[in-house]
């Protein structure tokens, strides 16, 4: 019925909040999952996705709301309905009577004064207390976790720092790469190219389907086109992509070269791999070998200095994409941060095995730490003097007005 109170959608919402709060799962898995199993439509689904990634995005400040207009704790049932009803006046902008009387109903009688008071206090306050986020401290005005807010300090300074905090804290504009496999009969209408950028647009509404199930968009950010252009693959050469699941640059190595490269796509998760493949093929690929391999292990010997080019999109933290990973900044440890990064260094001597003398390796990463970017290629040129730097790039986010992404372009002598 149009209009219907979507009562389902905020008890699903505070149902993934509750799981993601004592679990691992991601936002993404447990609003898909959750909204799945309840029957929900596309609108009472946006409503949840909504309302959980404002939540999570907002978390920190969302909580100092609660402490300032109740001071004794509430239990995690009250603590996340409260956080349920705080999104929808704070951060969805929905009418404060609606957000109140819907979120109060999902609440137990006997306590449904106390979440009901702190609704209504906020909403009575809201115009103060959205004047004073711009007075707390980063962590709580922005949501990010102290020791994250403090390392970027400590690398960019405070001003850098504070103007990438506030543009990730906002929800993403998505972008595509157009295919010159498969080009355009037409733009469609949610599309607008990117100035400057040629071949690439930004999403201005729903994703335009066909054009992505036909092959001649890919959904991707314009930083990834960073270590597409420091690899400048060339027709006719020999290329092995080592990270390629599900395909993003595969793909972009295909339009670049007219279908010409001669490609090799491995990923160590062979349940990815189906995905891969279909990605290539809809794209215009014709010959494609396709193959796991774990490059924490020794690089095949029928590899062996077998390819003009490597490129290697690692994984990583994901700092760069926050606002698209709103689980990163909760999730992620300093310690993960150096297990990532020695990682990506196996990964990188390994895979480096398989370029010829004389050819080029392009490491490229979604992550803003320099433990993760020119610290380890540091660490592999002091390992291989055969090695040099040419040219390395990091894009922040906020500078780029995309996603956060690194990229470096090696040479091997001959
Ligand atoms: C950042 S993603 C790659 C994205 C891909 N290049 C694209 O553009 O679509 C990193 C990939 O590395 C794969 N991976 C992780 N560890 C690996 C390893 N030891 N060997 C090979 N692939 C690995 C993951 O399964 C994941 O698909």
């Amino acid at each position: 019925m149009k209009n219907a109170p979507r009562t389902g959608a905020r008890q699903i919402a505070a149902e993934c909040l509750s799981r993601w709060s004592t679990g691992h799962a991601f936002a993404e898995t447990l609003v898909a999952r959750h909204t799945a199993d309840a029957g929900l439509g596309p609108s009472d689904r946006a409503l949840v996705q909504a309302i959980v990634y404002g939540t999570l995005r907002n978390k920190t400040w969302l909580e100092h709301i609660i402490r300032t207009l109740r001071p004794s704790p509430l239990d995690t049932p009250l603590h996340i309905l409260t956080l349920v009803g705080l999104s929808q006046i704070f951060i969805l902008g929905q009418a404060d009577h609606i957000a109140v009387s819907e979120t109060v109903k999902l609440v137990p009688q006997r306590v449904r004064g106390v979440v009901n008071g702190i609704l209504r206090n906020a909403a009575r306050r809201k115009q103060e207390l959205i004047r004073e986020r711009d007075t707390l401290p980063l962590p709580v005005r922005y949501s990010i976790p102290e020791w994250l807010v403090r390392r970027w300090q400590a690398t960019y300074g405070k001003p850098e720092t504070a103007a990438m905090l506030a543009w990730n804290n906002r929800p993403p504009v998505l972008h595509a790469r157009g295919n010159a496999l498969r080009p355009l009969d037409t733009v469609p209408d949610t599309l607008v190219p990117l100035e400057g950028i040629p071949g690439w647009y930004t999403l201005t509404g729903a994703i335009p389907r066909a054009a992505v199930e036909n092959g001649s968009l890919y959904i991707a950010d314009p930083s990834t086109r960073y270590c597409i252009g420091l690899l400048a693959p060339q027709p006719g050469e020999r290329i092995l992509d080592a990270c390629a699941a599900p395909g993003g640059k595969s793909a972009a190595i295909l339009s670049a070269t007219g279908g010409k490269a001669i490609l090799t796509s491995t990923d160590m998760h062979e349940h990815r791999l189906p995905k891969l493949l279909e990605n290539l093929r809809k794209q215009g690929a014709d010959h494609i070998d396709i193959r796991a391999h774990d490059w924490t292990q020794p690089c095949p010997p029928e590899w062996q200095q077998a390819y003009d080019a490597v490129i290697l999109d690692v994984p990583c933290s994901n700092t760069g994409v926050i606002r698209k990973r709103i689980d990163v900044p909760w999730r992620l440890t300093p310690e993960e941060i150096t297990r990532l990064s020695d990682l990506q260094h196996t990964i990188l001597t390994c895979a480096a095995k398989a370029v010829k003398p004389g050819g080029r390796i392009v490491y490229s990463t979604c992550s803003i730490d320099p433990e993760e970017n020119r610290a380890v290629i540091d660490r592999y040129l002091s390992e291989h003097p055969d090695c040099t730097l040419v040219q390395d790039h990091l894009a922040l986010p906020h500078r780029e007005q995309a996603d956060g992404a690194y990229a470096a372009l090696l040479h091997k002598r001959n």
